[in-house]
């Protein structure tokens, strides 16, 4: 008994999430329906299923008490929530990428501090990556497909989500840099976390024991 309203986001981590939240006591049986309803109520908690980049916006405006979302979307968009804890699942990395045949030459590019074009989801995380090193770039956002970018001569290089590796490589494209890592996050509205505070504190444990137990099963592995 919850009374609280989560949101889910639909997408890569999808089922994770839904495996996290089943893990620390929520009823997402509901959620695997596979329909098309954006809202699903199970005991007193409602689901709500939206875009992983959405799920920070209803957060932050209080219409999700709760959400799942990656720490990647949270490092560009910078949303004012609570971030409560690791699910410890959907690791990728962010990273910078050119076509394999001009990686070097785009990394001189940068190195002589020439203005390079950057196709991205991400642009703040972009920029800031560039403000690190000291460079100026051009960023060309985008919202999906990031990879074709360069290889349409729309971009020189791309910053971007890889996890398996596959698309950049089925795509000849090579890591110049990793920017950062990501897992998803369990994250509150700030006003949420005060009112509903013992409910929302039980999600946060229950997931935090789920999370040291898929690291232990995930250190076991290779
Ligand atoms: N290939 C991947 N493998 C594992 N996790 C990933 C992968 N790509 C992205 N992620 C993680 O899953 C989250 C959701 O990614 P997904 O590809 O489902 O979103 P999306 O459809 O691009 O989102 P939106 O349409 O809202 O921009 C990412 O923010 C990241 O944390
Ligand atoms: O390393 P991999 O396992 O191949 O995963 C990387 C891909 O996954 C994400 O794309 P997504 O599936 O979200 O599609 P998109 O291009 O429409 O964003 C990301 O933007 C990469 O394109």
């Amino acid at each position: 008994m919850t009374g609280l309203r989560v949101a889910v986001p639909k997408g890569a981590i999808f089922e994770d999430a839904l495996r996290a939240l089943e893990g620390a006591g929520l009823p997402v049986e509901v959620l695997r329906e596979n329909g098309r309803k954006l809202i699903y109520r199970a005991e007193d908690t409602e689901f709500i299923i939206s875009r992983p980049t959405d799920v920070p916006v209803f957060v932050e405006h209080g219409a999700a008490d709760v959400g799942v979302v990656g720490k990647d979307v949270l490092e560009e968009a910078e949303p004012n929530v609570v971030e409560l804890a690791d699910l410890g699942t959907g690791w990728c990395r962010m990273i910078l990428a050119a076509p394999s045949g001009n990686a070097e030459s785009v990394r001189r590019a940068i190195g002589r501090a020439e203005v390079v074009r950057v196709g991205t989801k991400f642009p703040r995380t972009a920029r800031r990556y560039f403000e690190s090193l000291g460079r100026q770039a051009e960023f060309i956002k985008l919202h999906g497909s990031i990879e074709l970018a360069p290889l349409v001569g729309l971009a020189d290089c791309i910053v971007d989500l890889t996890a398996t590796g596959t698309t950049l490589r089925e795509n000849d494209l090579a890591v110049l840099d990793e920017i950062s890592t990501s897992t998803a996050r369990l994250i509150a509205n700030r006003g949420s976390y005060r009112l509903k505070h013992r409910e929302i504190a039980r999600v946060v444990e229950g997931i935090k024991s789920g999370a040291a137990g898929r690291r232990r099963v995930g250190e076991g592995v290779g």
